[in-house]
């Protein structure tokens, strides 16, 4: 079984995929985390974001894995773990040109579509694109500026400068951003975090 939970950034994927799979014993996978990781090697190894070929053969020549687990999801350079180093201000600002090329989608699907089941896949096109035949598919929204709040308590940057740089990233991320269409949409704003959760649960087993 696969569960998927798409959506803009910072609409609580990540909380709220870690929620449901604790709940329901099975891992999940954040999607996200792989573009972030394909952005951190290309800016490491001084390449143009730009330039698909030679991120390509960057990312073949530097294999990362993806190590989903219900507790939170690890990424790994051959033995190195840089899980850490995946959510930065700087790794925001260029993810979204990464994630626009084709080859990279493919490098990230493919990762994906290996993995065993059950899981819940967590990112943007994980309902329209890579799992269309998920039988349990959500979307989260929430407005930029509850976003914002809710992710200052994780940056320094202050809530109006997190509001444009999440806004900016919605509209360059505009392509893989829209809802299955057997997706439930669920505007987060009013929810708390565990209501979220056990909305989706609730959903889930019917
Ligand atoms: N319904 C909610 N109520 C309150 N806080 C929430 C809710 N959902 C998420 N949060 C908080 O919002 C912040 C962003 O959530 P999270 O990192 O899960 O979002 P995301 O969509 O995975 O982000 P990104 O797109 O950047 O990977 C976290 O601090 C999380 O605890
Ligand atoms: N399925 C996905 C997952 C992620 N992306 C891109 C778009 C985001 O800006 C970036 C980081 O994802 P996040 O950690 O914010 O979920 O990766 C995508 O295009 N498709």
């Amino acid at each position: 079984m696969i569960v998927t939970i798409d959506g803009v950034a910072a609409s609580g994927k990540s909380s709220v995929s870690g929620g449901v799979a604790q709940a329901l014993g099975i891992p999940y996978v954040s999607s996200g985390l792989l573009y972030r990781a394909a952005t951190l090697l290309g800016l490491e190894g001084g390449l143009d974001l730009q330039d698909a070929p030679r991120l390509l053969d960057h990312l073949r020549a530097h294999p990362v894995r993806l190590e989903p687990l219900a507790a939170g999801n690890r990424v790994w350079l051959g033995e190195q773990e840089i899980t850490d180093r995946l959510h930065s201000t700087r790794i925001d600002r260029g993810v979204s040109v990464v994630a626009a090329h084709p080859a990279v989608r493919a490098w990230v699907d493919e990762q994906l579509r290996a993995l065993p089941e059950p899981f819940v896949a967590e990112g943007r096109d994980m309902g329209t694109n890579v799992f269309p035949h998920a039988p349990h598919k959500f979307y989260l929204t929430a407005s930029a500026r509850i976003r914002a709040e809710r992710r200052s308590q994780e940056r320094p940057e202050n809530i109006p400068e997190i509001e444009a740089a999440l806004l900016r990233r919605d509209e360059l991320d505009r392509g893989q951003i829209a809802p299955a269409p057997d997706a439930r949409v669920l505007d987060t704003g009013p929810m708390t975090l565990d209501q979220v959760i056990q909305t989706i649960l609730a959903d889930i087993r019917g």
